[in-house]
C-alpha cells in the first residue's frame, strides 16, 4: 500500500528525495510528468517529478494538481510538495501559489516549510535557511541563473508568495521532542498562521520532526525532512533490496553539464584535464540549429574506453551574468537546455546508455528528451543523488542538483557504475 506520494518540482529534486526514501528501504518509483490515468504502480512511494520550478505559476499549479489527484485516485494518505533545499523561488512563486492550491485541495488549512537537508549542508535556525553555514543569500545561490535567491528569511520568502502568514518552530523546541513540536504547530494554527518553518540544525532534528508530522496530510520541503518521516516508518526495511532495481548496468557514459553553480563549477574544472572534454559554445546554442549534431559528433569520435566525455556550459557567475544581459536569461536557458535535449537524443539513438548530468533544468530536459515514463532508483553515489534506471527501458542516468557532490562527483558516478 503506498504510504506517501511525493510532488517534486523538478526532476533532480525528485531523484533526491526518492534516494533517501530507498535508502531508507522503502520501495519507491519515480514517475516523469503527470502520470497517465491508467497507470497502476506497486510501490510505498511514488514521486512525481515536474519542471516546475521556474514555469508560469499557473502551469506549476495545474501540474502540481493534477498530480495530487492521480496519487489521490489510487488512495495515497499522505502528500509532500518537494521543493528545493535553496528555497528556489521568486516572490511569484512557484513554492507558495502550489502549497497554496495543494492545501486548498486537500480542504486543509496549515502545513509545514522545511527545505533542510544537514548531511549537505543545509539547515534552518530561527527560520533563516543556512547553506553551508552561510546565510542563504550569501552562498552561491545568489547568482543563480534562474532564481536568485537574495534573502535567507524563509518566513518573509514564503510571506511574499503566499495567501497566508508564516511561523517558526526553534531548535530549542526541536531538542524537546516530537511531542513539544506538536504543541508547537497546533499554538501556531490556532494563531491564524497557515505554514510553520521548522528549524533543524542536524539529523536528529529530522527524526523529531518526522514523527511531528506523521499526521500531517500535506507537508512541503527538502529531502532532510522526508529521510526523518521514512526513518520513522523503516523499522527493519530493507535498503539494497529497495534500491536493486535501480542499479546501473555496465554501459556507455557521456556527462553533460548545464549548471553555473559552485559546486558543478568545482566539479567541472576537477574533470576537464582527466576526461575528453568540449566547452559549449552559448553563442551557437542560440544561434546554429545544427550544432546539437556537431556536439554528439564530437562525443562519438572520443575512445570508447577510459573516462566517459564531458560537455560543459558550465561557466562562471561573471560570465553567466554578461551572457544574459546580451541575450537575455530566459533566451540563453531555452537555448542551452534545447540543445542538450538534442544531444542526449542523438546520443541515445547511437547507443549511449548512461547520462551522467549536472543541473536540475538542465535533467529535466535531458529526461524528457530521451521520453523516460519513470525510474527505479538505485544506490545514491552522494547524499541526494542516486543512479535510477528507466522503467523497460536499458537506461541509467545519475541526475545531480547543481549544488550536491563533491569535487570528485563525476569519477564517482562512474566507480559505482563500473
Ligand atoms: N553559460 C551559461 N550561461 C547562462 N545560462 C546557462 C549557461 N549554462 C547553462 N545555463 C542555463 O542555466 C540553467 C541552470 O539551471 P539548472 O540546470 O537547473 O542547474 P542548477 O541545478 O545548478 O540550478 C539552465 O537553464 C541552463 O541551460
Ligand atoms: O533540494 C535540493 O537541493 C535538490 O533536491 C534540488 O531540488 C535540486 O535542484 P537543482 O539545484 O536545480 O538541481
Amino acid at each position: 500500500m503506498m504510504r506517501l506520494g511525493v510532488i517534486a518540482d523538478d526532476f533532480t529534486g525528485a531523484t533526491d528525495i526518492a534516494g533517501f526514501l530507498v535508502a531508507n528501504g522503502l520501495r519507491t518509483v519515480q514517475l516523469n510528468g503527470v502520470p497517465p490515468a491508467d497507470l497502476q504502480v506497486q510501490a510505498d512511494a511514488v514521486v512525481i517529478s515536474l519542471k516546475s520550478r521556474s514555469c508560469p505559476v499557473e502551469d506549476a499549479v495545474s501540474q502540481s494538481l493534477a498530480s495530487l489527484d492521480w496519487l489521490r485516485a489510487r488512495g495515497c494518505p499522505q502528500f509532500f510538495f518537494k521543493y528545493c533545499s535553496t528555497f528556489d523561488s521568486t516572490p511569484r512563486g512557484n513554492i507558495g501559489p502550489v502549497t497554496d492550491a495543494l492545501l486548498d485541495a486537500l480542504g486543509e488549512d496549515f502545513t509545514v516549510i522545511c527545505p533542510v537537508l544537514p548531511v549537505n549542508g543545509r539547515t534552518i535556525y530561527n527560520g533563516y535557511l543556512f547553506v553551508n553555514g552561510v546565510p542563504l543569500e550569501e552562498s552561491g545561490m545568489r547568482h543563480h541563473p534562474v532564481t536568485p535567491m537574495t534573502d535567507s528569511n524563509l518566513m518573509r520568502l514564503m510571506d511574499a508568495q503566499s495567501r497566508g502568514k508564516t511561523g517558526n518552530v526553534p531548535s530549542t523546541i526541536m531538542d524537546e521532542g516530537p511531542e513539544a513540536v506538536r504543541a508547537a504547530l497546533a499554538d501556531l494554527r490556532a494563531r491564524g498562521f497557515r505554514y510553520a518553518v521548522l528549524d533543524a540544525l542536524n539529523d536528529a532534528h529530522l527524526v523529531v520532526m518526522g514523527q511531528a508530522v506523521s499526521e500531517m496530510k500535506l507537508v512541503t520541503g527538502g529531502s532532510g525532512l522526508a529521510d526523518g518521516m521514512a526513518r520513522a516508518w523503516a523499522g527493519t526495511a530493507d535498503a539494497a533490496a529497495a534500491a536493486a532495481e535501480g542499479r546501473p548496468a555496465k554501459g556507455r557514459a557521456v556527462v553533460i553539464s548545464g549548471s553555473c553553480s559552485q559546486m558543478t563549477n568545482a566539479q567541472v574544472a576537477a574533470y576537464r584535464d582527466a576526461a575528453p572534454s568540449l566547452a559549449v559554445s552559448v553563442e551557437r546554442c542560440m544561434s546554429d540549429p545544427a550544432y546539437a549534431d556537431e556536439l554528439a559528433d564530437w562525443v562519438l569520435a572520443q575512445p570508447r574506453n577510459g573516462l566517459a566525455p564531458l560537455v560543459y556550459a558550465t561557466m562562471p557567475p561573471e560570465k553567466v551574468k554578461e551572457l544574459q544581459d546580451r541575450y537575455g536569461a530566459a533566451e540563453v536557458s531555452e537555448a542551452v537546455e534545447g540543445v542538450f535535449g538534442r544531444l542526449a537524443k542523438r546520443l541515445e539513438e547511437a547507443g549511449f546508455d548512461q547520462f551522467i548530468v549536472a543541473g536540475g533544468e538542465t535533467s529535466g530536459v535531458v529526461t524528457q528528451s530521451l521520453g523516460i515514463g519513470g525510474f527505479h532508483i538505485g544506490p545514491q553515489i552522494a547524499p541526494g543523488v542516486p543512479w535510477v534506471r528507466a522503467v523497460g527501458r536499458p537506461l541509467s542516468l545519475a541526475l545531480k542538483s547543481g549544488n550536491f557532490g563533491q569535487e570528485r562527483f563525476f569519477f564517482e558516478a562512474q566507480d559505482l557504475a563500473a
